[in-house]
């Protein structure tokens, strides 16, 4: 019997703690996990004494790797689309959440992963962390809102420079970029850091804490919604390209990609 990719303990009575349990792909997000943090989510936000939400990865040398490279090298295009919407989903869900979720990202956040880190409305990074976004040189775009949230918490140039250079970025890095106004902490205590700052949210009022959390992604809610549609449509011509057969398969063979020339940029009409 295969364990259950996502798993779900209580640190504490107000503070839920769901972890990606998938160490041996350094937390790679599949179908399984993307439906399971989905439940997981769903569920601890609905439990009434629940006033915080953990979010991390098994092990100490990753946060998730992103979206799983091997469920997607063999996929057909209805499947890459269905996985798409799947992973775009499970992240408007964390980041709507009522309950807010913090991120304890205990190692590499990559890709998916790193998205998964800008869903989430907290995050604490450990110091040994570094995030990237390296989909271009998969022939793939960021397809799970990365697109949409770096920018609002980096700003539109360092954004794009990392979505395109597909440079990591260090946890002191990140902190100094303002992902996140907690310090690095050490990787053994990244989790617990993070359950002291859920229960420190959880003396403040629920409601308040909810109508805080929509009202400050108000004002983004519409450019939000339509950068994530936009985005999605990309996303849909890039997973659907020979450039992302190319990308993936490299990254599988364990060798460098090897991208024809385009005749023409994407249409950008
Ligand atoms: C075919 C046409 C394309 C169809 C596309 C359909 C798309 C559908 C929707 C996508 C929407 C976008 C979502 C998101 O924005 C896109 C992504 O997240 S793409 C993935 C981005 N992540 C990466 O590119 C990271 C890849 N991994 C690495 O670079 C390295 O593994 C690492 C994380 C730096 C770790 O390196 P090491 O410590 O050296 O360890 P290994 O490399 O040996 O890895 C150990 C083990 O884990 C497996 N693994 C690692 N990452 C992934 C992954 N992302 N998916 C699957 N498996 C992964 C690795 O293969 C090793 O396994 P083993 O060889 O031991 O079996």
């Amino acid at each position: 019997m295969t364990a259950a990719p996502v798993e779900v303990t209580r640190p504490s009575a107000r503070v839920a703690l769901v972890r990606i349990a998938r160490p041996d792909v350094r937390n790679a997000l599949n179908q399984a996990v993307l439906q399971g943090l989905e439940q997981a989510i769903r569920a601890a936000a609905n439990e009434p004494e629940v006033r915080a939400i953990v979010l991390t990865g098994s092990g100490t040398q990753a946060f998730s790797a992103g979206a799983d490279l091997g469920e997607l090298a063999g996929i057909d295009a209805r499947a890459a689309q269905r996985t798409l919407q799947s992973g775009q989903r499970t992240m408007r869900l964390i980041e709507a959440s009522p309950v807010p979720v913090i991120a304890a990202v205990n190692g590499l956040a990559l890709g998916g992963g790193f998205e998964l880190v800008l869903a989430c409305s907290f995050a604490v990074l450990a110091d040994s962390a570094q995030l990237g976004l390296p989909e271009a040189g998969l022939g793939l775009i960021p397809g799970y809102g990365g697109t949409q949230r770096l920018s609002r918490r980096v700003g539109v140039p360092v954004a794009i420079h990392l979505m395109i250079t597909g440079e990591w970025i260090t946890a002191a890095r990140a902190y100094e970029l303002g992902l996140t106004p907690v310090p690095p902490a050490p990787v053994g205590e990244v989790v617990d850091v993070a359950v002291r700052l859920g229960e420190r949210i959880a003396t403040r009022g629920p409601a308040a804490v909810a109508a805080i959390l929509f009202a400050s992604r108000h004002g983004l809610e519409g450019s939000l919604a339509t950068g994530l549609e936009l985005e999605a449509g990309y996303a849909a011509i890039a997973i659907a390209s020979e450039e992302a057969r190319e990308g993936v398969a490299a990254f599988l063979d364990k060798r460098s990609a090897v991208f024809a020339d385009v005749d023409r940029p994407v249409d950008l009409r």
